[in-house]
């Protein structure tokens, strides 16, 4: 299923939460919404899974069988994970995932096979009928994420799927992503761990006070937020602090060991101009531009 937003505004009281964002996402594909607390991530979401609406824009979705007619979004086709999680407390996991079941329109048998299934890959089988309220937070996230996951949607939008799991079941849930994902699934979340994000999101959007700032795969995300670069650099013989501040293009130093200097520089500086101007100060034994990562990126885009 494909999912096209165009230009969509929501405005709430006194705040502008999402701000003209266009976005597409298609089957076979993870899209991962980026930004810090208040970006308009949770708006967005909730707009696309029809719980709210736009004051302005579209969103329409496209089935994989007809990607040119814009197709009506059946309640079985999507999954979705809230925020505000919301299972009940005080019955089972198994209850409450039966009642979830029936909500889907999932016949009874078929029901039986999907819980049984996905409670002994989360390794929930044999707290299966324990009370939510005497589950971990992590493991109330995994029965959370079965249930959004039950009836196979097509469609796939997890606000904050990673929020509140340990590192082994993050690993986890991110396997069952790339299974959604090959098995031609759409899915879109949004979170704050970069490093996960980095490694499964074939796109991703970056967003800061309703807009976005970025968006396309992690090269093309990089390329429009990175104004500079950065690299290291080892003499033979001692240089100092303020002679490499002094350098054309140079615009932070930090000193890694006696000999070595981490330099960031404006992407307009060209690494052979600055290598010519090192080796003025002194013998260059080593030279290394260093990639910064997703992390490093964000923060310096946010905080822009
Ligand atoms: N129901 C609402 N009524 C009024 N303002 C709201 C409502 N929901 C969100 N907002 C405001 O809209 C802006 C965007 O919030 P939103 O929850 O979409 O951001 P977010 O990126 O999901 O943040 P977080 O990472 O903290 O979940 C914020 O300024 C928030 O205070």
């Amino acid at each position: 299923m494909q999912i096209k937003v165009e230009q969509v505004v929501k405005d709430y009281a006194t705040v502008r939460a999402v701000d003209a964002v266009s976005l597409t996402a298609v089957g076979g594909e993870i899209l991962a919404l980026l930004g810090p607390n208040g970006a308009g991530k949770s708006s967005l979401v909730r707009m696309m899974v029809g719980l709210t609406r736009p004051d302005s824009g579209s969103i329409h979705y496209f089935s994989d069988a007809n990607r040119g007619q814009a197709a009506q979004l059946q309640t079985s086709d999507f999954g979705y994970l809230p925020e505000d999680r919301g299972l009940y407390q005080d019955r089972t996991l198994l209850d409450n995932l039966r009642y979830i079941a029936s909500l889907r329109g999932l016949p009874k048998a078929t029901a039986a096979a999907n819980i049984d299934h996905w409670l002994a890959r989360f390794s929930l089988t044999e707290r299966a009928k324990e009370p939510m309220r005497q589950l971990s937070k992590g493991n109330q996230q995994k029965v959370q994420l079965i249930a959004t996951l039950l009836h196979h949607p097509k469609l796939v939008v997890l606000d904050e799927p990673f929020s509140g799991l340990d590192p082994v079941n993050q690993e986890f849930v991110l396997t069952v992503l790339d299974e959604l994902k090959r098995q031609g699934c759409t899915v879109i979340l949004s979170a704050h761990q970069m490093a996960l994000v980095e490694r499964m999101a074939d796109k991703l959007v970056l967003m800061n006070k309703g807009r976005v700032i970025a968006q396309g795969s992690l090269a093309e995300v990089r390329k429009q937020l990175q104004q500079q670069h950065s690299l290291e650099v080892a003499f033979t013989q001692p240089v100092t602090i303020p002679q490499l501040q002094a350098l054309v293009g140079v615009t932070q130093v930090t000193q890694v060991d006696e000999y070595s200097y981490r330099l960031v520089c404006t992407e307009q500086l060209v690494a052979a101009d600055l290598l010519q101007q090192l080796q003025q100060l002194a013998p260059v034994k080593q030279f290394s531009p260093q990639q910064q990562n997703l992390h490093e990126l964000y923060l310096q885009a946010v905080q822009a």
